[in-house]
């Protein structure tokens, strides 16, 4: 069995005359964070239905927990969670009776014993006797995944799931991701929200149309879009011609009198770029490093802006 908890390649799938999944190619390591990242219809969740079983590929393999989705679907599925847009919480029932309906369902052995922990765990502990559909929806995505960890999958896959949460949850299910892998789980997330992949993700996939676009660690997604520069905010506009004369390949903004320099952003090009303005006697009124964030690579990659995504 090799390292990886997932593998795939050549991955096709489509839906009558629409290609949704062109032939797509990646790994996930053992007790790491991946994160796909796409804008809405990319494939992203075809991409995860197909890991979990859900649905049959056309082409290509996919290995998940060392075993083949197409031949052993049954080991596969003892292998994974899944969680997200296919909610399972019934809202007839208690946090507590859904949490037990699974352990029934998955046959754990001291099923109550878990539960409790689950509860405690998720801090729902005052609310697992009343009925679901009380809750929050930050509290049910939070029994949601509770009821996903029942029985320990080794695999867990994260569909969107902290679209529409509010910031304090959405810390919250952050920190649990993390403890979970701190226990060796591997998780695999799709979100729309790119501070989300850069804070929790050992790597990061953006698929486009159908197409991976790009992959990598988050730093090396961001390395890829140049961009690194220093804004500078002058006084008056006599100050601004003679920095921007000065300062080869600045852009100025006279309305806002305002450069914008590129840079490599390290202390050496910083410092040659103050004694520029020393030498000039200009002083900026404003001075700031600007990097690029994971919305410029997006923006770079798929012609759209995060903002934009989350809007459609
Ligand atoms: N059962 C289906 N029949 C036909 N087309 C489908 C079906 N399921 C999905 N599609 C199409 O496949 C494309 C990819 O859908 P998918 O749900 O995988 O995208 P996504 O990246 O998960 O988007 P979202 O963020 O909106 O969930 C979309 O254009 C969608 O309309």
């Amino acid at each position: 069995m090799s390292s990886s908890a997932i593998a795939v390649s050549g991955l096709r799938k489509a839906y009558g005359d629409k290609v949704v999944l062109d032939g797509i190619d990646f790994e996930v390591a053992q007790g790491s964070v991946f994160s796909m990242l796409g804008p809405n219809g990319a494939g992203k969740t075809t991409t995860v239905n197909v890991m979990a079983t859900l649905l049959k590929a056309d082409a290509g393999t996919v290995v998940v927990a060392g075993h083949d989705v197409a031949t052993a679907t049954k080991k596969v599925r003892a292998s994974i969670g899944v969680t997200g847009q296919f909610a399972a919480v019934d809202e007839l029932l208690t946090g507590r009776e859904n949490l037990q309906l699974m352990a029934d369902l998955k046959r754990v052995r001291s099923g109550r014993d878990t539960v409790t922990q689950l509860l405690e765990r998720f801090d729902l502990v005052e609310s697992a006797d009343k009925a679901s559909s009380t809750y929050s929806g930050g509290m049910r995505r939070k029994l949601d995944l509770a009821m996903t960890l029942v029985g320990r999958p080794q695999i867990i896959f994260l569909d969107e799931p902290t679209t529409g949460l509010d910031p304090r949850s959405r810390r919250t299910m952050w920190g649990i991701v993390r403890e979970l892998v701190a226990d060796g789980t591997t998780i695999f997330l799709t979100t729309q929200y790119l501070d989300e992949a850069d804070h929790l993700s050992d790597r990061i996939v953006v698929l486009d149309d159908g197409r991976l676009v790009a992959q990598g660690t988050p730093e090396e997604l961001k390395r890829q879009v140049p961009g690194t520069h220093v804004r500078l905010r002058f006084g008056g506009l006599d100050d601004l011609d003679t920095a921007a004369r000065a300062l080869a390949g600045s852009t100025r903004d006279d309305q806002e009198l305002t450069l914008r320099v590129p840079s490599e952003g390290d202390s050496r090009s910083l410092r040659a770029l103050l004694d520029t303005l020393d030498e000039h006697m200009i002083n900026a009124l404003e001075f700031s490093v600007h990097t690029p964030d994971l919305d410029d690579v997006f923006l770079a990659l798929t012609g759209r802006t995060s903002a934009e995504v989350v809007a459609q």
